[in-house]
């Protein structure tokens, strides 16, 4: 492969490192597409090349602010990965909406995942995870992605689980701020994707224009943003003890 390329949105660093773990698998010359930290033009990739896709699920669908981030990589015919990463809750139509985007996009997707990360929201739930059992399945679905490498197709199809029309995507009434400890360093208003947080007063968080990403907390060097209040603590309680058994990866193959 000429260039193996990761593209991905992560605000708490989980779908990037996870496209890491796949892309180190494959030789070839790395390009990153932090979309969370860059913006960029149409970018079109030729079939020599592979092109990994991680973002994360948010409320069961792709977050609504990446489709058009992803609408301007295109492929021709270009071998393509493509996987969501999500809380131990569950994923229900992110990677079929992942896979049609990149099908309309000109990829020829060879292989697809759904992997559990720590929940970015309710850092309790999947915590530890990718854990050393999700690892090697990691490495497993990357190793099978290689193979199919030389047995593309033209007429080669992947199905994955999901279902079509896709459920409708819900906002999170969940929005995190700052405390006392915030030192206005500004880091979390030049993170944020959408301009929630003014810099002459980042405790605050306008409600109307925050998407509940968690980038600002991750990215808080003071640990002095997240949520609070009783609303999310009993979310917290809820979400907790629904969904205490362990969910395992899944990966889909194109069939040759
Ligand atoms: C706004 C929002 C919505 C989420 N919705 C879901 C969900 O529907 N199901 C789930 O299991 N996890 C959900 N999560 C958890 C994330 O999918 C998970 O933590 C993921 O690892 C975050 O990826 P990142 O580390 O690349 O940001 C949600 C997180 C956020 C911030």
């Amino acid at each position: 492969m000429k260039r193996i390329n990761l593209i991905y949105f992560s605000p708490s660093g989980s779908s990037n490192s996870i496209a890491s773990e796949i892309g180190d698998n494959f030789s070839g010359d790395k390009v990153r597409y932090d979309l969370l930290r860059q913006t960029f033009e149409e970018v079109t990739f030729e079939k020599n090349e592979l092109v990994i896709f991680a973002f994360p699920v948010f409320a069961g669908r792709l977050p609504a602010i990446c489709l058009e981030k992803i609408a301007k990589f295109k492929g021709k015919d270009t071998p393509a990965i493509g996987v969501v990463v999500y809380g131990n809750r569950d994923y229900e139509d992110a990677l079929v909406e992942l896979v049609d985007i990149l099908k309309e996009n000109g990829f020829k997707t060879i292989g697809a995942g759904a992997v559990i990360a720590e929940h970015s929201i309710f850092p309790t739930m999947a915590k530890g995870r990718p854990d050393e059992k999700d690892r090697e399945q990691i490495l497993n679905f990357s190793n099978k992605c290689k193979d199919m490498l030389s047995l593309i197709s033209e007429d080669m199809k992947i199905e994955v689980k999901g279902n079509r029309p896709y459920i409708d995507s819900k906002p999170i009434p969940l929005i995190p701020k700052g405390n006392s400890k915030c030192i206005k360093c500004g880091a979390c208003v030049k993170i944020c994707p959408v301009g929630a947080i003014s810099i002459d007063d980042p405790k605050k968080t306008d409600k109307k224009k925050c998407i509940s990403c968690t980038a600002c907390i991750y990215i808080c060097p003071e640990r002095a943003r997240g949520f609070s209040g009783p609303m999310y603590a009993a979310a917290a309680k809820t979400f907790e003890s629904k969904n205490k058994e362990r969910k395992e990866p899944e990966f889909f193959y194109a069939d040759k």
